[in-house]
């Protein structure tokens, strides 16, 4: 009801301990709160949020326009409305390293779990695009240490991202990463391996916990969680699927009205308004005023 009743530094410290416990957290992108509602009620692990998905959920690319004031925003809403873990895609930290770490205060403010942060230049891309670019080692360095030194709580999770495999190939982001985890990063998030041998390898040379991003149309193979787990993976996130099934469904029904005038041969495919209001939990205002649910559906 209204927001999540556990506090940041909870979910902070269970993130922490289910990192320690070696299993596989599957984090779905949410593209709203609600979803986030949805991806906690489905029993996953944690609730990833993207850049991509923000970018586009604002009619806009993804290049870097977003402000470290917009996602903070957008991250604290969704990560209100759950006690789930919520990670978050800081980009390049939005902009020289002491605003890298006045962004993982403002993500701390808003009550998320963690964050990662990339070594692409400005203007950044999507990681599954060629033609990416990638700062210095000293600099991305600069930026984790920005990062770790500024958080307040030592459980934020700083997850550094590496996008050097698909610029200098896969030794050099594996000594990228290795700098990355002396500089104080908690996690590595080897961006668009090829598949599982590069993903094997990178396991084997790196000792903090490791995401696998496991988005559609990009670079990499498709691998089940189970494949994940085995190859001894930690995260795993789908960062765009809810968004792209959704923006799918919504062209397809928008089709069907504009040919058919009616959406009435698409009840069974959306949500029921009884699901929704399971959702956003109508029946926990009872408290406030008796009321609030007093109908029938
Ligand atoms: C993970 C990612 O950074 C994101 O913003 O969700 C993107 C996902 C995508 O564009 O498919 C990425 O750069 O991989
Ligand atoms: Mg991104």
């Amino acid at each position: 009801m209204l927001y999540s009743d556990v506090t940041p530094a909870a979910k902070r410290r269970a993130l922490r301990e289910r990192l320690a416990s070696g299993d596989l957290l599957q984090m779905p992108g949410a593209f709203n709160p609600l979803a986030a509602r949805l991806i906690e009620a489905k029993g996953f692990d944690g609730v990833y949020v993207s850049g991509a998905v923000l970018s586009a959920d604002l009619g806009l690319p993804d290049i870097g326009l977003t402000t470290a004031t917009e996602v903070a925003a957008r991250a604290g809403q969704i990560a209100r409305m759950t006690t789930l873990p919520t990670l978050v895609d800081a980009d390049t930290g939005f902009g020289e390293p002491m605003n890298v770490a006045r962004t993982v205060q403002a993500l701390e403010d808003a009550g998320v779990t963690g964050c990662h942060i990339e070594d692409q230049v400005n203007p950044k891309r999507c990681g599954h695009l060629d033609g990416k670019q990638v700062v210095g080692e000293a600099t991305a360095v600069q930026r984790i240490r920005a990062a770790v030194t500024g958080r307040r709580d030592p459980d934020f999770l700083v997850m550094a991202r590496t996008d050097v495999r698909a610029v200098e190939g896969l030794p050099a982001a594996i000594d990228r990463a290795k700098a990355y985890v002396d500089a104080g990063a908690d996690a590595v998030f080897p961006e668009a391996l090829l598949g599982p041998h590069e993903l094997e390898a990178f396991r084997a040379a790196i000792d903090v916990p490791l995401l696998a991003n496991m988005t559609e149309f990009g670079k990499g193979e498709l691998l089940t969680a189970k494949r994940l787990a085995s190859l001894g993976y930690n995260i795993v996130i789908y960062p765009v699927t809810l968004l792209r099934l959704a923006m799918g469904a919504a062209e397809a029904g928008l089709d069907e009205i504009r040919d058919t005038g009616t959406q009435a041969g698409l009840l069974d495919r959306m949500q029921h308004r009884s699901d929704l209001y399971t959702l956003v939990d109508y029946s926990g205002y009872r408290a406030f005023d008796a009321g609030i649910d007093d109908f029938q559906l």
